[in-house]
């Protein structure tokens, strides 16, 4: 198999779990945050950057990288890790998100998706097939089925209709899957039903993927919402497959999703928001462009052991993002994914030690949203 999936440690009153996850380009500590790179870059990171502060495997983005520069492009360049020059991990999103968002600027049938290309406005048609020819070219480790996501809210007749569909566009995806050193994730969607939940993870299991995601999540419903359907849906996945739980990446959700049992995790907020000056500590998020910081030679987080903290402070992070500098944002980057990937590695370690609701509780004593 090309990705596998080693648990190492369950909690003892928990779903949480720690494991390594066994892939083609190497093995890496779960839980794990993957960093989006949507075009084949994480903004502002070099490869050695992210290979130093423990970036482990990275996204990119189907939907992008088909529309420009297209995959047949960086099929010729060797695949993604040879054109990104990132020798790590690599996720790729099928697209079934993207091309959703679009929203009225497409048009789903049975057969596919067509829909509008953001860049030119050119048509284009992606189908379960065509994105998992896609996504073989762009040569990623791990790779998604194409799947529509459940918009929210939705009524149990659409969410069910629509999960059915991408259950038979996940059939498809396996079959026209046929490169054995990739792994071809199922994801799970339902929308806010449990009954559509416990349908859909039956059918996907029933196809035997190496893999599961859960999609469908963290689309503008409630937190609690989201906890509620992990809470029902992570149970009834094999244990010895990892999960991968979508759009997640702040660490209120990262702790829930450990808690419950997600193995790995993406998000852009991290480095979305950091290029507006926004940037995590250990008591909850502050703004280092606000005005209160303009005299405060403090680091950003005096517990952070990242480049940024040991060696800039907040005046002078404020001050290049008041400039417009590019070193600001490259700061305040390095900062939010160094956190991230280091907060995972302590829930790792706490659940490795069995105290993983001592380190939630202690958590959550200090977090503001
Ligand atoms: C930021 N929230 C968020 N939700 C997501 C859901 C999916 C999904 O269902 N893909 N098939 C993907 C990315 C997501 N990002």
């Amino acid at each position: 198999m090309a990705v596998q999936y080693e648990l190492i440690k369950r909690c003892s009153k928990t779903g949480a779990r720690a494991g390594r996850l066994h892939t083609p380009h190497g093995t890496f500590d779960t839980p794990i945050f993957m960093p989006v790179g949507t075009q084949a870059t994480v903004k502002a990171m070099s490869p050695h950057e992210l290979k130093e502060m423990g970036a482990g495997i990275i996204l990119s983005n189907t939907y992008h990288l088909y529309l420009r520069p297209g995959h047949e492009l960086v099929a010729e360049a060797g695949g993604l890790h040879k054109f990104m020059n990132w020798d790590g991990g690599i996720l790729t999103d099928s697209g079934g998100f993207q091309v959703f968002s679009l929203g009225p600027l497409r048009k789903i049938t049975e057969e596919g998706v067509t829909f509008r290309s953001h860049i030119d406005g050119s048509k284009q048609f992606l189908s379960p097939e065509r994105a998992t020819e896609v996504q073989m070219a762009l040569g990623a480790d791990i790779i998604m089925a194409f799947d529509e996501c459940v918009p929210y809210p939705a009524d149990h007749d659409y969410a069910r209709k629509s999960t059915e569909r991408t259950t038979r566009w996940a059939e498809r995806c396996k079959g026209a899957h046929t490169r054995a050193d990739q792994a071809l994730f199922g994801i799970v969607q339902g929308g806010m039903y449990k009954d559509l939940r416990s349908m859909s993870v039956r059918d996907l299991v029933s196809l035997d993927f190496p893999g599961y995601a859960i999609g469908g999540l963290s689309v503008g419903e409630p937190k609690d919402l989201m906890y509620e359907m992990l809470e029902h849906t992570v149970p009834l996945l094999p244990v010895n497959k990892p999960r991968y739980l979508m759009g997640v990446g702040t660490p209120d959700c990262l702790v829930e999703g450990v808690l419950h049992g997600i193995d790995m995790f993406d998000c852009v907020f991290p480095t979305r928001v950091a290029r507006n000056g926004t940037v995590m500590t250990h008591q909850g998020r502050l703004v280092v462009k606000n005005a209160e910081y303009t005299r405060d030679f403090r680091p950003i987080d005096s517990d952070c052991g990242c480049y940024t903290c040991r060696n800039f402070s907040r005046a002078y992070i404020r001050h290049l993002l008041k400039t417009e500098e590019i070193f600001g944002l490259r700061l305040t980057t390095i900062h939010n994914l160094y956190f991230l990937i280091h907060f995972m590695k302590k829930m790792r370690q706490a659940i490795i030690e069995d105290r993983f609701l001592e380190f939630r509780a202690e958590f959550w004593s200090q977090y503001q949203k």
